[in-house]
């Protein structure tokens, strides 16, 4: 059953109302009438686990995507989260990367600075961008080894249950492919699992060369956000979240199963319009 709920944003306004429900075992999925709503949503969100994670740890270790999530972002900016959040307790991560300069459009970090890191007070030694003046594969060992120290620190928390990083917050988006970070249908780095980060150089979206997270990081992550939005996207949504069979190969959406950490889907309602709502509960 799919309910209806009606909650208070971080302004205490009862505007906002969505969709929200708990899928049997894809996680929490919270669908937005539309992207104003769900960017309120997303934004007390990510405030929320911010004030947990410094109250528990003393830090917050963040990793961003890239795409249209940073532009959903953007309340974080605003009031009252651009006052409340305890910026300088961020540490900014990257979950891919493309394998351009940081200067290019096609930057994950570039977009993450332009969009929200150069309008909030982070402290710039906290943002662990990947190196872009080496090759893809030189940049993922360097992206390692770089967690690696952050972990020894714990700067980022460690998993219970292997060595994996344990992020307080991986953000990822989709593809309509059903692509999360640089982890596309079908291809092998799906089965990388010695690695933390890894690269391709055969992305079928460009620009060819990426670095990315990889599943067993992902997976270890305390607390997972998928953030969709968009009609192209709804049946990836629908193959990524329903019991659809055997006969569909799993997306890499689908596979995005954190072990022991929550796993949240923030939809519009276009994202969402072909989901099977007898699938859901409150
Ligand atoms: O190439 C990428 O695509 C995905 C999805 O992007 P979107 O614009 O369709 O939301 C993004 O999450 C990933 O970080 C990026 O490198």
């Amino acid at each position: 059953m799919c309910v209806l709920s009606r909650s208070l944003d971080a302004r205490g306004s009862p505007e906002r109302m969505a969709l929200s429900g708990v899928h049997k075992d894809r996680g929490e999925l919270r669908i937005h009438e539309n992207l104003d709503e769900l960017g309120t949503d997303l934004a007390d969100y990510i405030a929320e686990l911010s004030e947990a994670s410094v109250k528990e740890r003393g830090v917050f270790a963040i990793a961003l995507s890239g795409g249209s999530l940073i532009g959903l972002m953007g309340k974080l900016c605003e009031a009252p989260y651009n006052k409340t959040v305890d910026w300088a307790k961020w540490y900014i991560f990257w979950a891919d990367e493309r394998g351009v300069a940081k200067t290019h459009a096609d930057s994950n970090y570039k977009l993450a600075k332009d969009g929200l890191l150069s309008k909030v007070p982070i402290v710039p030694s906290h943002v662990h961008s990947i190196n872009d003046s080496l090759s893809a594969e030189e940049a993922a060992n360097d992206y390692e080894f770089v967690i690696r120290q952050l972990v020894r620190t714990r700067t980022i928390s460690v998993s219970d249950i292997s060595d994996s990083p344990k992020f307080d917050l991986i953000l990822l988006g989709m593809g309509a492919d059903g692509h999360v970070a640089s982890l596309f249908p079908n291809h092998p780095v799906l089965d990388a699992n010695n690695e933390w980060v890894t690269f391709i150089t055969n992305s079928p979206k460009p620009p060819p060369e990426r670095i990315t997270f990889t599943l067993p990081v992902i997976n270890s992550a305390s607390n997972v956000a998928v953030v969709v939005a968009g009609e192209d996207k709804a049946e990836a949504v629908h193959l990524a979240i329903d019991d659809v069979g055997p006969d569909h190969p799993p997306l890499p959406a689908r596979m995005v199963q954190p072990t022991k950490g929550k796993l949240v889907w923030f939809l519009d309602k276009l994202a969402a319009s072909k989901l099977d709502s007898s699938q859901f509960s409150e």
